[in-house]
């Protein structure tokens, strides 16, 4: 039997960018290949259907790296916590493969984990088994959450065992594959930026916008394609944002070189969603000053796109990059207005249809009312889905009666939500329960239960509880 991960239709799209932007990499060779997770929901996107797929088939591709070739470790620099770093590149990974997806698009096989190359700087190339299980869980949670994400296609535990200042160690290793549009980073522009090669950012311009913007590359000359560029480039990150916001997420590390030119999040290293609704909280343990804290994401990300406009500044405009970012803020606020709304069971479109300002005092009195209460973030809207009934428009006291909201002006909120609510005709109330089913999964993504599923795995090797959640994560249950 032939393995279909090795029949796939690979194009070389980086590859035909030429050399300037990758260098070729061997994969690490492994102790073990012990697959531990396969994301099924992906297999579909590329045309496999996974009853057809074995688990040998992942370890043969993903975990032996038997077949395609060459492996790309794809070259870029980056602004770490604010400072400019010319020494990075894909350290312990490299992009496997590209695959154009059934709906036409194309998608990007990444390693993380993979081994030394040549962007390593005295770093082992290599993803702990913990790290990895920790960004599989983030991206199917996210994903679930209506986050624009990067997600994970395979996890294969390699039998080394690794050194960590984080964690316990010696510590057990994996290498994942990552599913996502593209792993062109902000900060492949600026390293070339930095070597002073306009032609290569034009190069690499008119392979971005043709290959992930192509609304804009047909009838647009070349001038305007490039700031329409920019222009969608901020409102796909401002909405980004805006998603993670609502999702309750902090990315922790949001330099740019983990900022995708697509606009898709992705790298989830020490990540962390809200336990209470906290514009402080910080997801990192070595972000000392908070610069990548919950609340100052939509200000960095501004500041990260700044970064790119100096990095495009010899091919597009900058005063034209200038004026698109000016409608950030704007782009930003609206879209976590509809996903906050939509939270509380509004949806988008009913959300346009309300008095002017109203959808805004709800979402403003609901932040106010978990600031004050620290109400747990997840399992408050979690509520609202379990509880949520019609006759709430008839009488604000109904509201959310059975659950103990204490700490906060919560009569002030229920009657603002009893407001909103009866405004809705009855077929508009009829689909909020529907709203908040898709908008509010019933299991949390903190950081004890992804301890507790850790320990399972780390103590007795028990893989059950992990996969149990990967579905409850996935199905919103
Ligand atoms: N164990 C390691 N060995 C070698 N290089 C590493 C290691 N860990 C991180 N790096 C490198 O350090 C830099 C910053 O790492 P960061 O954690 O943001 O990226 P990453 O998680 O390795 O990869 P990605 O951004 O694709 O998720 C990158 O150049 C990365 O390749
Ligand atoms: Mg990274």
């Amino acid at each position: 039997m032939t393995n279909p991960f090795l029949n796939l239709t690979y194009e070389p799209a980086v590859e035909s960018l030429g050399n300037e932007f990758f260098d070729a990499v061997p994969a690490a060779t492994f102790l073990e290949h012990k697959l531990r997770f396969r994301n099924d929901r992906l297999l579909p996107m590329v045309g496999l259907e996974p009853s057809q797929v074995r688990d040998d088939d992942f370890v043969e591709a993903f975990g032996l790296f038997h077949g395609v070739r060459p492996f790309l470790a794809l070259r870029y620099h980056g602004y770490q916590f604010g400072e400019y770093n010319p020494n990075l590149g894909d350290g312990r990974g490299f992009l496997y493969g590209q695959v154009r997806g059934v709906n036409g698009e194309l998608f990007d096989f990444g390693t993380k984990g993979s081994g030394q190359t040549p962007y390593s700087r005295g770093g082992d190339g290599r993803l702990t088994l913990k790290g990895g299980v920790r960004e599989v869980l983030a991206a199917e949670a996210l994903h679930r959450l209506g986050v624009n994400t990067s997600r994970c296609l395979s996890l294969v535990e390699t039998g080394d065992a690794l050194w960590r200042g984080d964690e316990p160690s010696p510590t057990r290793a994996s290498v994942m594959i990552r599913f996502s549009r593209s792993h062109i980073r902000f900060g492949t522009f600026e390293r070339l930026h930095y070597h002073h090669q306009p032609e290569q950012i034009r190069q690499l311009l008119d392979h971005v916008i043709q290959t992930y913007y192509p609304e804009i590359s047909a009838p647009s000359p070349e001038g305007s394609a490039h700031i329409a560029f920019f222009q969608a480039l901020v409102e796909r990150v401002a909405k980004l944002v805006a998603q993670w916001m609502a999702a309750g997420f902090c990315h922790g590390v949001l330099n740019t070189d983990n900022m995708s030119i697509t606009g898709e999040s992705f790298d989830y290293g020490p990540y962390g969603f809200l336990p209470t609704y906290d514009l402080n909280f910080i997801a990192a343990y070595f972000d000392y000053g908070g610069r990548y804290r919950f609340g100052n994401q939509p200000a960095i990300c501004r500041w990260n796109l700044e970064r790119l406009q100096a990095a495009l500044g010899s091919v597009i405009p900058s005063k034209a990059m200038t004026e698109v970012l000016e409608d950030y803020e704007r782009i930003y606020l609206s879209h976590y207005i509809t996903l906050m709304a939509r939270r509380l069971g509004i949806s988008p479109t009913l959300g346009d249809r309300l008095d002017l300002g109203l959808r805004e005092k709800l979402v403003g009195q609901t932040l106010q009312c978990l600031a004050q209460s620290q109400w747990s973030y997840p399992d408050f809207f979690a509520q609202l889905r379990l509880n949520f009934s019609p006759s709430w428009q008839d009488k604000a006291d109904l509201i959310l009666e059975n659950v103990n909201l204490l700490g906060a002006d919560w009569s002030a909120w229920r009657s603002i939500y009893q407001q909103v609510l009866q405004q809705l005709s009855p077929e508009s109330l009829a689909t909020v329960p529907t709203v908040l089913e898709q908008a509010n999964p019933l299991t949390d993504l903190l950081r004890p239960r992804i301890e507790t599923i850790w320990q399972a795995i780390a103590e007795d090797d028990d893989w059950d509880p992990f996969h149990q959640l990967v579905h409850k994560l996935q199905t919103g249950q």
